[in-house]
């Protein structure tokens, strides 16, 4: 058996999902509480990121290609994964939803956000109600000189709050470069920079759109972009896995 990973599942398939116990979801929330972005454990064994890696060449599992440079994304190429997705996509999208759930919901009310429900296929019916239907999990890939510019994931009204992205090549082996880049704007003040390098099979958790900070009057929104440094040499696919839907 493949290390089938691992703490953060271990947690997730436990009876009570919206609270997640256990040291890697509490550093995950406390990563992003404090920083605003969490690197997780292992999501993906070595296996598992040869499987993901081999989809890129098999057109009938994506439902569209986007080419970054033609609409001012950056440069690189993106893949949304078809309906029915992969059964480990599948899977990785509906074990890490309910901690994240719980997280989003202990945030709603800091963000005077709405809740959401605690498993994912009540979230996807409420998206297809709202005529977003299509998957959004996708992967990016990145060759030299390629990147991702500063941006928010949003495909309709309907916005789960924390998105994950995998890593699938291997830092300094299979590339260089290609740091992600997270950029936090503060209300009425500089904006900072987190620049993060996961292992492969490692996650990052982070806000689609936006934190919740404690200030001295209270929460505020401090509003959050992500993006992809430069590739220098070699190959960069990462696996994104965004919890709402698209139209
Ligand atoms: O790490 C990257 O290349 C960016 C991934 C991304 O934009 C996403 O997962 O939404
Ligand atoms: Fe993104």
């Amino acid at each position: 058996m493949a290390q089938h990973t691992l703490d953060l599942f271990a947690q997730s398939s436990a009876p009570e999902p919206d609270a997640p116990a256990g040291t890697s979801w509490t550093a995950v929330r406390d990563a992003l509480d404090t920083d605003g972005v969490a690197l997780t454990d292992p999501l993906l064994s070595a296996e598992e990121c040869a499987e993901a890696l081999s989809w890129w060449d098999e057109p009938a599992r994506f439902r569209s290609t986007v080419v970054m440079q033609r609409h001012g994304f950056g440069r690189g190429t993106y893949r949304y994964l078809a309906d029915p997705l992969p059964g480990l996509v599948q899977r990785l999208r509906e074990r890490l939803y309910p901690p994240l759930a719980g997280i989003a919901n202990d945030w709603a009310p800091l963000l005077k956000e709405r809740r959401f429900p605690l498993a994912h296929r009540d979230l996807a019916t409420e998206c297809a109600e709202a005529g977003q239907y299509k998957p959004t999990p996708l992967l990016l890939r990145y060759g030299p000189g390629d990147h991702a510019t500063l941006h928010q994931d949003l495909y309709g009204d309907i916005v789960f709050p924390l998105q994950a992205a995998i890593m699938l090549n291997q830092p300094d082996r299979d590339f260089t470069g290609g740091e992600s880049v997270f950029v936090e704007q503060r209300p009425r003040s500089q904006s900072r920079v987190l620049v993060l390098r996961p292992q492969r099979g490692h996650g990052l958790v982070f806000p689609v759109r936006h934190r919740p900070v404690l200030g001295a009057h209270g929460y505020r929104r401090h509003a959050m972009r992500h993006g992809t440094g430069t590739v220098h040499t070699g190959t960069r696919t990462v696996l994104g896995i965004i919890f709402h839907n698209a139209r």
